[in-house]
This record gives C-alpha cells, sequence and structure tokens, in this order.
C-alpha cells in the first residue's frame, strides 16, 4: 500500500516531498516522468491537432517543454510559447535544452491557428495573482489543458489568484492538492487526472499529511451481523418542535434509512403534529427530562425544524445530561447570538452563511477556517456546500467531493444530520461519523438524482440511503494500493 493513499498535498508538503526526493532521484527525472503522463493523458483525449505548450518559468513550465517534445514526437505539430526561460543550472532548464522545436514570444500572435493551449505557466504553489497578461493569453485558445492546476488556481485554497481559465482537463501528479477539490479551483480543473510519476518512497518520510480525500477506506461503516439488535445499532433521538415539524422528520426518516435501531422525535407539546407521520417513528410527548434519564439514548440532533426559541429549551438540558450533541439549523442560529451556548455539542454543521454568522467572515482558506472554528468549539465542524469540509480540534481535515449539485434543494440539509446522528449512535467515532454522512448523503444525492430526472426533492434522499451504506461498505474494501486518489477521480 503506498504511503497515505487518500492524501491531498498542500503546496507545502509537496515542496518538502520533492526537496527529500531530490537527494534519490533528480528532479529532471521527476519532471520527465510528469511530462509523460500528461502527454499520453493529451494523447488519449484529444485528436492530433495544433498546440501551442505554455511555458512559465518554473518547474511547471520544464513539464510543459517536455509534454512538447513527446506531442512533437508522435507527430503532432508542437510550438512552445515561452514566458521567460527556464534560469541556467535548473531542472527546467535541462527540460528545455531537450526541446528543439519553436519557441515563440510570449504575445497572442504566437498563439494563432492553435486548437489546444497547454497551460504550463504556473503550478499549484502559486502564491500571488497572475497579471492580466497571462490570463490573456490563457484566454486566447478555448480549448486547455492544464499542467498541475490552470495558471492563477491556488492549489492550497482553490482561491483564483488573479485570473484563472477553466480546462477541460487538469493532469496532477502524486496525489492531488486541496484546491482541485475547493471550490472554485474545482470548476475550473475540468476532468481531474492524478498520475503516478514514480515518487521514491523515502520522498514521504517525515510528512504527516494533513488533508485527506474523504471516500470509504478514511472511515470504516460499522457491519451489521447476526446478532444485531436495535440498541446495537443505535438510538438517535431528534428534538422536535411544533412549528417545521417536517425538517425534524426528514433528520428522523434519513436516520431510520441509514440503518438506526430506533429512532425518537422528542416532539413535547407538538407530539400530535408527529403522530401522523410514519409508523416506524416513536414520538415522545413526555417532559425532556425523564427522557434523558435513559441512557441508551445518548446521541441526540438538536436544530432540523427547531426555531432558537424551541432550541434554548432543550439544548441547555441536553449539555447538561453530558449527551452526545449534533447541532444544526436552529441551534446554530441561537449559538450565533452567544457561541458559548455551543459548547459541549459534539458536532455542528453550517452551511457557509450559518458557519459566517457563528465564526465571523472567512477570509482565505476555508480549510484553515473550519479547523480554527472546530478548535475554538471544541467540536467536530461540517462545513457543508458543494464541496464540504470536515474538520476535527485535533487537526484531521476531509475534503467531500463526493455530491452533486442535486442536494441543493430545501431539507437536504437535515436528512444530512439524520445520516450523521445514526453513525455517531452506531458508535463511529464523530469526525469519522461526520465524513461519512456526508459520503453517504452525496451518494444517496448522486443515486436520487438518477432516480428523479436529475431533480429529486429532499423526501427522495432518504430512500437510497441503504444502497449508499452498502455502497460505501464495498469501495472501503477496494484496493487503493494503485495510484490510490487516482483510481477514484
Ligand atoms: N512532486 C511533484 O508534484 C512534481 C512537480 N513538478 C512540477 O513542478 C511544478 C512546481 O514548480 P515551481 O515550484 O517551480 O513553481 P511554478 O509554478 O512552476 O513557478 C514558479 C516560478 O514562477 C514565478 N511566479 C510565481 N507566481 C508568479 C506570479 N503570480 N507572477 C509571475 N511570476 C510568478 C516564480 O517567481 P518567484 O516567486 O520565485 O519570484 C518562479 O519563478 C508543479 O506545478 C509541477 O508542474 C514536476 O516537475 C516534478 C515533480
Ligand atoms: N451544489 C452542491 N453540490 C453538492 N452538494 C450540495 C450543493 N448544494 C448543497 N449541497 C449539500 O446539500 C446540503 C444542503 O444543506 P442546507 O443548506 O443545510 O439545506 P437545508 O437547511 O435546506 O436542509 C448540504 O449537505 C450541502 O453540502
Ligand atoms: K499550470
Amino acid at each position: 500500500m503506498p504511503p497515505y493513499p487518500l492524501a491531498l498535498l498542500t503546496p507545502e508538503e509537496s515542496d518538502m516531498m520533492d526537496h527529500a526526493a531530490s537527494a534519490v532521484v533528480p528532479v529532471a527525472q521527476l519532471m520527465e516522468n510528469a511530462g509523460w503522463a500528461v502527454a499520453r493523458a493529451i494523447r488519449k483525449r484529444f485528436q492530433k491537432c495544433r498546440v501551442a505548450v505554455v511555458c512559465g518559468p518554473g518547474n511547471n513550465g520544464g513539464d510543459g517543454y517536455v509534454v512538447a517534445r513527446l506531442l512533437a514526437r508522435w507527430g503532432w505539430s508542437v510550438r512552445v510559447v515561452a514566458m521567460g526561460a527556464p534560469k541556467e543550472g535548473r531542472p527546467a532548464f535541462v527540460a528545455a535544452s531537450g526541446w528543439g522545436g519553436p519557441v515563440l514570444p510570449f504575445e497572442k500572435a504566437s498563439l494563432e491557428g492553435i486548437d489546444l493551449l497547454v497551460d504550463a505557466v504556473f503550478g499549484s504553489g502559486l502564491k500571488r495573482p497572475v497579471s492580466d497578461d497571462v490570463a490573456e493569453m490563457l484566454a486566447a485558445v478555448p480549448r486547455r489543458v492544464a499542467i498541475d492546476m490552470p495558471s492563477g488556481v491556488s492549489g492550497e485554497t482553490g482561491e483564483v489568484l488573479g485570473q484563472a481559465q477553466g480546462c477541460a482537463l487538469t493532469v496532477t501528479f502524486v496525489r492531488p492538492r486541496p484546491g482541485h477539490f475547493l471550490e472554485p479551483g474545482r470548476g475550473l480543473c475540468g476532468e481531474l487526472v492524478c498520475a503516478d510519476i514514480a515518487m521514491p518512497e523515502q520522498a514521504w518520510s517525515g510528512l504527516t499529511p494533513k488533508i485527506s480525500f474523504n471516500w470509504p477506506g478514511l472511515w470504516e461503516l460499522p457491519v451489521s451481523g447476526e446478532g444485531d439488535y436495535k440498541y446495537r445499532r443505535g438510538v438517535v433521538s431528534v428534538c422536535g418542535g411544533a412549528v417545521m415539524p417536517g425538517a425534524t422528520r426528514l433528520a428522523a426518516r434519513a436516520a431510520r434509512r441509514t440503518g438506526a435501531g430506533l429512532v425518537r422525535i422528542a416532539a413535547r407539546k407538538a407530539a400530535e403534529a408527529y403522530r401522523l407521520g410514519d409508523p416506524g417513528l416513536i414520538i415522545d410527548d413526555q417532559p425532556l427530562g425523564s427522557l434523558l434519564e435513559d441512557l441508551r439514548r445518548k446521541v441526540w440532533i438538536c436544530g432540523p425544524g427547531l426555531t432558537p426559541e424551541e432550541v434554548s429549551e432543550v439544548l441547555p438540558a441536553l449539555l447538561a445530561a453530558k449527551k452526545t450533541v449534533l447541532a444544526d439549523a436552529g441551534a446554530l442560529a441561537w449559538g450565533a447570538e452567544d457561541l458559548s451556548r455551543l459548547k459541549g455539542v459534539a458536532a455542528v454543521t453550517p452551511h457557509i452563511g450559518e458557519f459566517k454568522k457563528l465564526f465571523g467572515p472567512v477570509t482565505g482558506s476555508r480549510t484553515e477556517a473550519a479547523l480554527n472554528a472546530a478548535r475554538e468549539l471544541n467540536a467536530v465542524m461540517v462545513m457543508k456546500g458543494a464541496d464540504t469540509i470536515i474538520a476535527a480540534p485535533d487537526g484531521r481535515i476531509a475534503i467531500n467531493a463526493h455530491a452533486t449539485s442535486a442536494l441543493a434543494t430545501a431539507g437536504s440539509g437535515d436528512t444530512l444530520t439524520g445520516v450523521i446522528g445514526t453513525l455517531m449512535a452506531a458508535g463511529m467515532e464523530t469526525w469519522e461519523a461526520c465524513c461519512a454522512g456526508v459520503w453517504l448523503h452525496g451518494e444517496a444525492g448522486i443515486q436520487a438524482a438518477r432516480d428523479h430526472g436529475g431533480w429529486p426533492v429532499a423526501e427522495d434522499l432518504d430512500l437510497p440511503l441503504g444502497e449508499a451504506r452498502s455502497v460505501a461498505t464495498e469501495l472501503s474494501k477496494a484496493d487503493l494500493s494503485k495510484n490510490p486518489v487516482a483510481a477514484l477521480l
């Protein structure tokens, strides 16, 4: 098994790796391997055509010279457009010396008649904004392939620094960067290929990647066995309010479909509103205090369908009783007035709007913001969005890309809390339960979209959850040893 098969390397980690690797294998050799991987990926996807490789001054440009040489050798019409020559003695200089074809100046006229542009200007380690002339050059040819990262996208954060042009294909190396999966970077990469460039094992020594790709194998779901009984599968309790019972019911439904042994809604005065619902749901109308005495009812979902006022009536009691609380929606609105109200919850699931109300504006890296917030609250943070980030106070971070925009429908977040709550109740460690829950929710969304013409509603999301769970269990047995994340893309 290669090291850290699901790692997403930050540019800093990638630099450390290159440095360690250079003691064993020349960077020029890795550059050669990288160029081969890109050229092969292009040959596999595009018809032979007129190509311009736009090369920057660093190693990204160096990879570009290798690509130019190989495509030309295979009979493609290739020119290099160079933004300054690589410095003598650098690996890119060696690669550039191997290119005997035309090198044109860095101006738009050099791109006339070109069908495909290879963007080898800057890689994923970009730290400062790219200038307009670079952006204009790249925009001049509509069909583009990026080496490592579309120039202008930060590999660390997925942000656009200055300007960036979307590509049809991005070929990166060893492991992807967070920016390949964080918006807007993700949307600019097009198809993503992660190529094996024979990075030596020694390059990993001393490295503990901070960020992971959320995928089965990062966590494992509890398997049900012959000896299962409902209390072993776990009890999920959901706080129910009087104003929006639908949201609470969606969370409860999702919990049942994900495999909770027993799901109960603590409805208090609103019990009648819930009794007409699913017959397998248990509705409690007793005062909360008596329900909290039941030690089998450890995990509580608090927030979906609750007004902040209703939350104020139940959350303090849950925390005082030392219950494991998953806080969402109304609980976050109540917590936004005073963050200390949420101290003691196990996990929170804000979308970016809720996140900002709780922790203030997000500037720069969202993974860092999520981690800092997790530490401030001492709870697992699920920062929801098209790219959901799951951060634990101990520093673990995962980025989820297994989802669909079909999930952008009201009530979809309530479903997610039911899924996560079930995995927590089944005994999974909190961060792993959150990662697994987000993945299952994404898989259910993908399946529901397929079953409902691309437009499922929240009520359609719970039905595929059982199947999603089976898919995850199968995938976690898969062999990640060959070109890990690459195999999943
Ligand atoms: N392990 C792997 O994955 C391997 C990766 N490989 C490849 O290496 C690439 C990374 O190479 P890299 O470190 O040389 O960085 P890269 O982006 O080419 O350019 C840096 C140069 O650009 C300049 N510059 C920067 N920003 C700028 C701006 N906004 N505007 C203007 N200039 C700017 C910067 O100037 P400076 O900041 O020093 O002043 C410096 O001169 C990586 O993407 C991959 O393709 C393989 O070859 C081998 C194995
Ligand atoms: N474009 C998208 N791509 C993937 N997932 C999405 C997208 N938009 C929303 N989601 C997911 O859908 C869910 C929406 O949750 P939320 O905003 O809380 O909705 P609600 O409060 O209406 O239930 C989150 O899990 C989020 O990650
Ligand atoms: K690039």
